[in-house]
């Protein structure tokens, strides 16, 4: 699916937060999203999430607005993994993923075997399938993250967005995560502190100061002079001689 952001503004108690915000991220694209903190990552993918109305402009799936979709049906289609969601106590870790289904259920379709080979296979892509009876609130910062992800994953999404969802992982899932969210063949646009795993989206985006102030391909857009001026970080770049990929090297804060 397509997800399109027009002009999209955003404040609150009269500060503006979000400011002309316009994005196109074509079906099974991986958008990354980066900027310093408070540059408003999480703003825009709330709003991109139909979880807040935009003050003002559009976001717009395959053409349909979504301020006009019913909130069951967005959740048909758009999963949002939140950097710090939290889950009442006392639930178990394979009840959290089965909340992923909860967008399809009703009384004409209840829950089936079906829904069971879909939790499942989300736990297990999260190497979670082992912890399934855990309870939630027994769980590491990192075990915690990882079901969030297996929860959006249970939603079958056509559209996932994902704000920092490596923050807490060892670097083993890291990996293991953004290679998964990478083969998925839906569009995604997952919001990232590391800059050199932003590398390996498809585009990025740079929010700075609630504006979008540059997309494109990686290379393009994360050049010396933009970590310069809006990471506030002197680098440089090398080649990996392995692969040849474009590292970079943070040197010092500017
Ligand atoms: N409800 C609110 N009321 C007032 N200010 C808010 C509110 N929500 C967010 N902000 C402010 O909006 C700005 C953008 O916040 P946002 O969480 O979108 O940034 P971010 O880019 O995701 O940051 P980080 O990298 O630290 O997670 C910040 O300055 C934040 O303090």
């Amino acid at each position: 699916m397509k997800l399109t952001a027009e002009q999209l503004g955003w404040s609150v108690h009269g500060r503006t937060l979000l400011k002309d915000v316009c994005l196109n991220v074509s079906p099974g694209q991986t958008f990354g999203l980066i900027g310093p903190n408070g540059s408003g990552k999480t703003t825009l993918l709330r709003l991109l999430a139909g979880l807040n109305k935009p003050k003002k402009g559009h976001v717009r799936i395959d053409g349909q607005p979504i301020a006009k979709m019913r909130q069951r049906h967005i959740a048909q289609s758009v999963a949002l993994v939140e950097q710090q969601a939290e889950t009442t106590d006392r639930i178990h870790v394979r009840q959290v993923v089965a909340l992923g289904r909860t967008p399809f259920l009703s009384a004409l379709r209840p829950w089936s075997t079906r829904d069971d080979a879909i939790v499942d296979q989300a736990l297990s892509d999260v190497d979670m399938a082992h912890m399934a009876d855990r309870l939630w609130h027994t769980l590491s910062g990192g075990e915690r993250q990882r079901v969030h992800i297996a929860r959006a994953l249970a939603q079958q999404p056509k559209i996932l967005l994902l704000d920092e969802p490596t923050n807490h992982l060892d670097i083993r899932h890291q990996l293991s995560i953004l290679e998964l969210v990478r083969q998925l063949p839906i569009t995604v646009v997952i919001s990232l502190h590391d800059l050199n795993q932003a590398m390996e989206c498809d585009r990025i985006g740079v929010m700075d100061g609630g504006r979008l102030i540059a997309s494109g391909q990686p290379h393009d857009v994360l050049t010396t002079e933009r970590l310069e001026e809006t990471f506030g970080v002197y680098a440089h770049v090398l080649d990996d001689p392995i692969d040849g990929k474009r590292i970079m090297r943070f040197r010092s804060a500017v």
